[in-house]
């Protein structure tokens, strides 16, 4: 369990809100609030009370609403105006008043802005710095200040900067958080400004890094080398511009390389769970590629990878990804080898035994299939009833002798007007299927209607199977993706479908190919089927 030693702070609900595309309601930002907690950071900043009636409103129901189990709820804000006391500033009043235990404050500290910005004195500034912090003091808060453009500041002007910093010291606040505001600084900058500063401050220094050169990560880490204590991240490095340190790796390369005890027991385990379900909430895809909650971040593709893998996963893995909640997973493409089949024949749960021959076979077809544009990295369930083929456990509940799918829009009334270009027609564009097949035997020919050719065909070949395998009733189809390989060649090029079905507790997808979109999406469609009837236990006949 950490103690303060070292600060945790996160400013996903501040800062990561004011990425471009996040706008958070109270209950999103009280769900994200809760699963930072249970990820254990030691600071949550909730916002800016005040600033808008979503985040004082926030502030008031958070207090009733949010037991938190290991965070402290922060409030941000902004120094006291030029020229009026902090008792008498509205903004520094809301601040006060929030509930939050702890305050942070926002304060210029390179002279530029002082004067451009604020308008104001470079006397008038530290006033403000002092007076403000002071005043939160007194009210019984504890006073973090993050510095902004601190080391932009430092560079134009190091005295200016270390004195707004005394300032704060002398005020007594606890934390002076150096801000790269426009994030343009490297590590070796960092290190060298922290360097110079712990000669001349005992404060206690944070860290806060935007990623615009793409070293926010980087530069916070060079913080705590040079000394910081406390570092300010956001879930999924959501931020202004370009974003901000990352929580997750921080978090990790923090806990796992540096072996810092900075999160309570257990909690680094939560790290992929918590990082999905805050993507979720802002509404952004995540983000596969991310350092140890991504998807892919222990996806193994190269067959050589997966050779070494095989005897030992730390000879291709910097780290345990269980430790982070995260899974290794074996990807099966023509960069597959052997090993990477025998792997993903183990995910899966497929005994191979000692057949190398079944495994060659396999690794030959998975090669010559990608040749002719199928991909099996998304496609888990088509690679299963392929090493099944291989294997002789064929799954076969039906054989296609063939389908016909029409697909046409009604004629307009005559005299009726035209419609406008975009302009949804009175009559609808509907589709016909019929699919002959055979059914243990028996020859089976149903037709069906469909909004659109796949939807028919779908229905169908439930309508043809389902009176056999009742269980069928319950599978969906949820997502259809269409990919157009060799784009140059217009309606001639080939198309690779992906079909995801669920049964409502797990998905899986398949994939088709073919130069008909249509022939692509059945190819996808019946090994959906066949391998949906699979999981529902049905014996392969
Ligand atoms: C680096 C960061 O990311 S800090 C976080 C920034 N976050 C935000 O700006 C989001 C919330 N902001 C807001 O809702 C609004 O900007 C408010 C409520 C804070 C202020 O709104 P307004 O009063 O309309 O002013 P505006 O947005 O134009 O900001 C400029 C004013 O803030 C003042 N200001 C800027 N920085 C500071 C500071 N550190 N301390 C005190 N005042 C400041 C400026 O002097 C200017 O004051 P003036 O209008 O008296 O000349
Ligand atoms: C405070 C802050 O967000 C910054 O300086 O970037």
């Amino acid at each position: 369990m950490p103690d303060d030693s070292f600060h945790v702070f996160d400013t996903t609900l501040r800062d990561g809100a004011q990425r471009e595309g996040v706008t958070l309601t109270i209950a999103d930002k009280l769900a994200i609030a809760k699963l930072l907690d249970e990820f254990g950071v030691g600071f949550i900043e909730g916002g800016w009370p005040g600033a808008n009636p979503k985040d004082t409103e926030f502030f008031q129901r958070a207090s009733q609403e949010l037991p938190l189990k290991h965070a402290q709820l922060t409030a941000f804000g902004a120094t006291r105006r030029a020229g009026v006391r902090a008792a008498d500033d509205p903004q520094v009043a809301a601040l006060r008043d929030s509930g939050a235990p702890v305050v942070t404050l926002v304060a210029k500290s390179d002279v530029r802005h002082v004067e451009q910005a604020l308008r104001t004195t470079p006397e008038e500034n530290l006033e403000m710095v002092a007076d403000t912090i002071s005043h939160l003091r007194e009210s019984g808060q504890r006073v973090f200040l993050d510095c902004e453009h601190f080391f932009d500041g430092y560079r134009y002007d190091p005295e200016y900067a270390v004195s707004v910093v005394r300032t704060a010291a002398d005020a007594g606040v606890d934390v002076v958080v150096l801000c790269d505001t426009n994030g343009g600084m490297l590590p070796a900058d960092i290190t060298a400004v922290i360097a110079e500063l712990r000669e001349r401050t005992d404060v206690r220094l944070g860290m806060h890094a935007q990623d615009d050169s793409g070293c926010a990560v980087a530069n916070t880490l060079a913080a705590v080398d040079a000394g910081a204590t406390h570092v300010q991240c956001t879930a999924n490095g959501y931020g202004e511009r370009v974003g901000n340190a990352n929580l997750f790796t921080v978090v990790g390369d923090l806990a796992l390389k540096y072996g810092r005890d900075i999160l309570p027991d257990d909690c680094l385990r939560e790290a992929t769970r918590v990082s999905l379900a805050i993507a979720e909430i802002v509404n952004i895809a995540p983000a596969t590629h991310q350092p140890y909650v991504g998807i892919s971040a222990f996806a193994h593709k190269a067959g050589l990878h997966a050779s070494a893998i095989k005897v030992d996963p730390d000879l291709y893995q910097h780290t345990d990804p269980t430790l982070v909640g995260n899974d290794m997973r074996m990807l099966v493409s023509d960069m597959a080898g052997r090993a990477s089949i025998e792997l993903k024949a183990k995910e899966l749960g497929l005994d191979l035994g000692d057949d190398r021959e079944a495994v060659g076979r396999v690794v030959d077809r998975v090669k010559s299939l990608e040749q002719a544009g199928y991909s099996f990295e998304a496609a888990d369930a088509s690679l299963e009833l392929l090493l099944r083929e291989e294997l002789g456990r064929q799954v076969r509940y039906f054989e296609t002798e063939s389908w016909r799918v029409i697909a046409e829009r009604s004629p307009t009334d005559a005299g009726a007007a035209r419609p406008a270009l975009f302009t949804s027609q009175e009559s609808e564009a509907v589709s016909e299927a019929t699919v002959k097949l055979y059914v243990k035997g028996e020859r089976v020919i149903a037709t069906a209607e469909g909004n659109g050719p796949v939807n028919a065909l779908d229905r169908a070949l439930r309508s043809a199977v389902e009176g056999v395998y009742t269980a069928l009733a319950s599978l969906s189809l949820t997502d259809y993706k269409v990919r157009i390989l060799e784009g140059g060649t217009g309606t001639g090029a080939i198309t690779r479908i992906l079909v995801t079905f669920s049964d409502g507790r797990s998905e899986w997808t398949t994939v088709g190919v073919g130069e008909n979109v249509i022939d692509a999406s059945w190819i996808a469609l019946e090994q959906a089927v066949s391998y949906g009837l699979l999981m529902q236990g049905y014996p392969a006949p």
